[in-house]
């Protein structure tokens, strides 16, 4: 059988509509800077280091005064959407750009600290899946269900099989189109793609990921990802 050589088939959405609440900066998170870039910034730029990338779609909020003074707004690869007011419907904004395109990859703005290894073994997919795969870590604490609203434990949650779902996650361009658009108008709550094809049945693989590519959500997490960018730029300029 011969192996074509998969040309630059993919292609990225990066839902980057948010307003970073929890994050309690004056603008939103995903124009943080670490070192030179924002976290946007890096977090295309960690896409397109792999060549199966071929076009990154952005979802930003109507609002956004931020994004065209980027140089990424001004790269022939990276297109402009409006997000919208959830992460699933800035997916599905990007989603609805796409022409034609066999795969599409979903990757938070707020987790720049993707490994090139991790992408590529996620992209390795394509070979042999027809529903596609998540980026995950497996749980190493103990995890605990609290009583229903309060901070007192109801109960210790079984870890095995307990996964961290992470980002970019990996799937055909139609079937996650058709399972979010379905899940959205079903009502069904949405925090990532795989909850969309979950919902219409079916079973994505986990890729396990490293436990570094976190998603920068609160104050303290700034300073963690630009040690572990600086990490992962220093190996790879090794
Ligand atoms: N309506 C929305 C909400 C979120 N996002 C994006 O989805 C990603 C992950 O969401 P999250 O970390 O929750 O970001 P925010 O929603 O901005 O954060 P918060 O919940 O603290 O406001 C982020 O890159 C965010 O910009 C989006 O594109 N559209
Ligand atoms: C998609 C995601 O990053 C997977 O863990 C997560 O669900 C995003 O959640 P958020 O509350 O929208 O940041």
């Amino acid at each position: 059988m011969t192996h074509h050589s998969h040309a630059a088939d993919v292609i990225a959405v990066v839902p980057a509509a948010g307003v970073g609440s929890r994050m309690q900066a004056a603008f939103p998170k995903q124009y943080l800077t670490i070192g030179t870039m924002t976290l946007l910034e890096h977090s295309v730029a960690r896409l397109l280091a792999n060549a199966a990338v071929q076009q990154v779609i952005v979802a930003v909020s109507a609002d956004d005064g931020w994004f065209d003074s980027l140089p990424l707004a001004h790269d022939p690869r990276v297109v402009r959407v409006t997000g919208g007011a959830t992460r699933a419907e800035s997916v599905l904004a990007g989603l609805q750009h796409i022409r034609e395109s066999a795969w599409v990859l979903v990757h938070d703005a707020a987790r720049p600290c993707l490994h090139a290894d991790d992408l590529a073994r996620l992209l390795a997919v394509r070979e042999y899946s027809r529903t596609g795969a998540i980026l995950a870590a497996p749980v190493r604490d103990t995890m605990k269900r609290a009583e229903p609203g309060k901070t007192a434990v109801a109960h210790t949650v079984e870890r095995d099989d307990l996964w961290h779902a992470l980002t970019p996650q990996f799937f055909p361009h139609r079937l996650l189109t058709a399972c979010l658009s379905r899940a959205l108008s079903e009502g069904a709550t949405i925090t990532d793609e795989a909850s969309a094809l979950e919902y219409c049945g079916y079973h994505p693989q986990l890729i396990s990921g490293r436990s570094d590519n976190i998603k920068v959500t609160r104050p303290e997490d700034l300073a963690l990802a630009a040690f572990y960018l600086t990490q992962i730029q220093r190996q790879e300029n090794a």
